[in-house]
């Protein structure tokens, strides 16, 4: 049972296709199953102190992993009963079932017990469920004390973590083999609580992974502020945004920061204000230029943009300049450029389509060329070429006004440092998110900029 950092994230197409890959190199169906099986069952047993257990088997291969679950435990002497949604309908499911050996109850009719195990449904979920599966999973869960999902709380769509009926949140996931998108993605990530990694004897490579600490650069005796990273910010109409977002790219690590527009002086001290001209845009020295927290949006805004686009920076793309560019006009421009949307924004810049954010950030990295940092109550990073970072869930408390600018300023910083955009876009949201966590609740985000710091220094 591992943490899920840096762990790949298959959508069901890709997962089967792990599965398959393993059984043509000589693996076998039930033998997977048996693994994964006994994998849950150590941890349930781990976990229920020897309470009672009520396995919740469905009639597909999730269900298969109950019963192997059930018989695990029933061999390890924990007292354990199994209930069923019908019988088991594949081959490996119905080999995993000859394995039990006690009473079988009807799932509506299941007596509850203080740890439930859900292994109704996982990737292979095609409609809805039924209110009366939906009415017993609440029931029980409700009744226990500890409630474990295995593979995925039944109910939510694999690849767009969509609601398929109202499931109940559970305490503990345990994916098998890889992650899904529906571990990090909305609703569904909610309903998983912990989610746990265990591994079941297949390769999980794959184009997606999970955000883990990154790799920063660290400075040593020929670092000096300008080749540390020199991040420059263009102040627009709201000077508070924009002052977040460098407050946050210095204490992301960034060597110098800059806020172009800005003549009056004014904490923090460290921060250099220059004039927005055509000498200060062209510094040679810039490595990250942010344009777009609290811009405004009218022609002279769009003119700024301009500006920006027209310079050779390496660009971060943020807030109202969102609603300046058009896909095409970044594509033409070229060179690294990382927006970072929110959902209204997206919108705005990319039109409204069908499909997961996932797909909806791979689609909008090919169309503009640029590196999308789609975020809100799920992160998804997708680069043009194809590889896609999902962010582990994230403190609600970052519904806060101007956590925007702040994690603009943190991707920046890894930007400037160095990184390539995929890689800085990564590490600016782990940044922004272990920073998150250490300011715990009621955070404004002035405090998260600041926290940036501490977040950084336990990377060295
Ligand atoms: N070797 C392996 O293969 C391994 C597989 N593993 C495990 O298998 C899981 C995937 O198994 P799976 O593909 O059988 O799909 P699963 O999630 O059990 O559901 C499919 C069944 O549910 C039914 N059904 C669907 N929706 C429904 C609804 N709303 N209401 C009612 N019924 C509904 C559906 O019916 P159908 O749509 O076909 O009519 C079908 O009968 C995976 O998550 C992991 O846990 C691991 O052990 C690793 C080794
Ligand atoms: N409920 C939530 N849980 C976790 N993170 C969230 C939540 N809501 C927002 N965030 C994060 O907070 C930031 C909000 O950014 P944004 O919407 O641009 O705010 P602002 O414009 O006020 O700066 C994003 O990084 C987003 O991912
Ligand atoms: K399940």
């Amino acid at each position: 049972m591992r943490k899920i950092a840096g762990a790949a994230v298959l959508t069901a197409v890709e997962m089967r296709a792990a599965e398959a890959g393993a059984f043509d190199r000589g693996d076998d169906a039930v033998a997977m199953m048996q693994r994964a099986g006994h994998a849950c069952a150590a941890a349930v047993g781990r976990l229920s102190a020897g309470a009672e257990v009520l396995v919740l088997c469905g009639p597909g291969n999730n269900g298969g992993d109950g019963y192997v679950i059930a018989a695990s435990l029933a061999a390890a002497g924990q007292p354990v009963r199994v209930a069923a949604l019908g019988a088991p309908n594949t081959d490996t499911a119905v080999q995993a079932r000859t394995g039990w050996h006690r009473p079988v109850e009807a799932l509506g009719e299941a007596f509850p017990a203080p740890v439930l195990v859900d292994a109704l449904f996982g990737i292979g979920i095609s409609c809805p469920l039924d209110d009366t599966v939906v009415a017993a999973l609440s029931r029980l869960g409700e009744a226990a004390r500890l409630t474990i999902a295995v593979d995925l709380p039944s109910g939510v769509d694999s690849d767009s973590g969509a609601r398929l009926g109202c499931p109940a949140p559970v305490d503990l996931t345990l994916a098998l083999g890889a992650l899904k998108p529906a571990h990090l993605l909305q609703p569904a990530a909610a309903l998983c609580g912990t989610v746990r990694l265990l591994d079941i004897g297949v390769d999980a490579s794959a184009t997606a992974q999970v955000i883990g600490p990154p790799t920063l650069p660290e400075p040593g005796p020929q670092s000096h502020k300008f080749n540390r990273g020199m991040v420059a910010v263009v102040r627009g109409r709201m000077a508070g945004a924009a002052e977040l977002c460098a407050t946050a790219a210095m204490h992301a690590g960034a060597g110098y920061v800059a806020l172009l527009g800005a003549s009056m002086p004014g904490a923090p001290h460290a921060l250099v204000r220059r004039r927005l001209d055509d000498e200060a845009l062209a510094d040679r020295r810039i490595a990250a230029l942010v344009v777009g927290p609290g811009l405004g949006r009218d022609d002279d805004m769009r003119a700024l943009v301009e500006r920006a686009l027209a310079s050779e920076h390496a660009l971060v793309i943020d807030g109202d300049a969102l609603h300046l560019v058009t896909p095409e006009q970044l594509r033409t421009r070229g060179g690294q450029i990382i927006l970072t949307p929110h959902a209204g924004e997206f919108e705005a810049l990319f039109g409204r389509s069908d499909g997961s954010k996932l797909d909806r950030a791979r689609a909008a990295a090919n169309a503009s060329g640029a590196t999308v940092v789609f975020k809100g109550p799920d992160t998804v990073i997708a680069a043009p070429d194809g590889r896609t970072r999902l962010a582990p869930a994230a403190n609600n408390w970052l519904s806060t006004a101007g956590s925007g600018d702040v994690l603009a300023g943190a991707i920046a910083s890894c930007l400037a440092a160095g990184l390539d955009p995929l890689a800085a876009a990564a590490a600016g949201v782990w940044l922004h998110g272990e920073a998150a966590r250490r300011c715990g609740a009621a955070f404004i985000a002035d405090d998260l900029a600041r926290a940036l710091t501490q977040a950084r220094a336990a990377l060295t």
